[in-house]
């Protein structure tokens, strides 16, 4: 089973951007008790975001995630997440996601600027990268940059062992969304798919019809080739 360990957060919604606030998990269980507005949410959303990539819905894509320069008194934030864990195989990994944030003349501009996996060697400590991903919006085509984040993501999912739908919609639950199993049955329908991977299954069945026509004409190619 994959666990987490530790996380470390810096410059995230009121963590300091120049302090790094570290956070270990406890076995089995770790309780996150505190006042309103200390941070509760802080730690559950980027748990989440180091996980799957997803930022949380009152995020506005991510100028209001990363710590706000004019509360810092400065012209640029930057915010990093590092998440230490097991994974199911039970070797120890760490993601970063590191992020910035800048006051332009008239407007903040908001970048994600990587995400690194390391791997840690348990004899020597020896942090090696396995997985790097830039965010070089001007050099790669859209489709090139969504489909590395996707693939990033899905290295995660595959080291942990849990599938993105059931990290977003069970583990990380983002409480204004937490009532999702009241929803509208369409929207009930489609995270169930997600989670059950049900989507995956029911394109197969279409190929697998697809296919059995396919041969069944064949079938009646051959018949009639062999009769005449
Ligand atoms: N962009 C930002 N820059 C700096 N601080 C921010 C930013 N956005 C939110 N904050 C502050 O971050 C804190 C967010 O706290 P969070 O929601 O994680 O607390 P909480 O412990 O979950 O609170 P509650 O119990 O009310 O849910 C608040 O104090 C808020 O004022």
């Amino acid at each position: 089973m994959s666990t987490v360990d530790k996380m470390l957060i810096k410059g995230i919604w009121s963590f300091d951007p120049e302090n790094k606030n570290v956070i270990t998990f406890f076995k089995p269980l770790t309780l996150i008790v505190g006042p309103n507005g200390a941070g509760k949410t802080t730690i559950i959303e980027c748990l989440k975001l180091s996980c799957t990539g997803e930022l949380p819905p009152n995020a506005r894509s991510g100028h209001s995630f990363i710590h706000d320069p004019k509360v810092a008194g400065e012209t640029e934030t930057k915010g990093q997440i590092k998440l230490r864990f097991k994974t199911a195989a039970g070797k120890d990994v760490v993601c970063v996601r590191s992020f910035q944030l800048t006051q332009k003349a008239s407007k903040m501009e908001y970048k994600a600027i990587e995400s690194v996996l390391q791997t840690i060697n348990p004899h020597t400590g020896e942090v090696l990268h396995f997985l790097t991903f830039f965010y070089f919006f001007t050099l790669f085509p859209l489709t090139h940059l969504l489909f590395s984040v996707r693939k990033f993501a899905s290295a995660i999912d595959a080291l942990m062992g849990v599938s993105k739908a059931i990290l977003e919609n069970v583990i990380f639950v983002h409480q204004d969304e937490a009532n999702w199993p009241l929803q509208d049955p369409s929207t009930l329908k489609k995270k169930f798919d997600d989670i059950f991977s049900a989507t995956r299954y029911t394109k197969a069945l279409e190929v697998i019809k697809k296919l059995h026509k396919e041969q069944a004409q064949e079938m009646l190619l051959i018949r009639s080739l062999f009769s005449s």
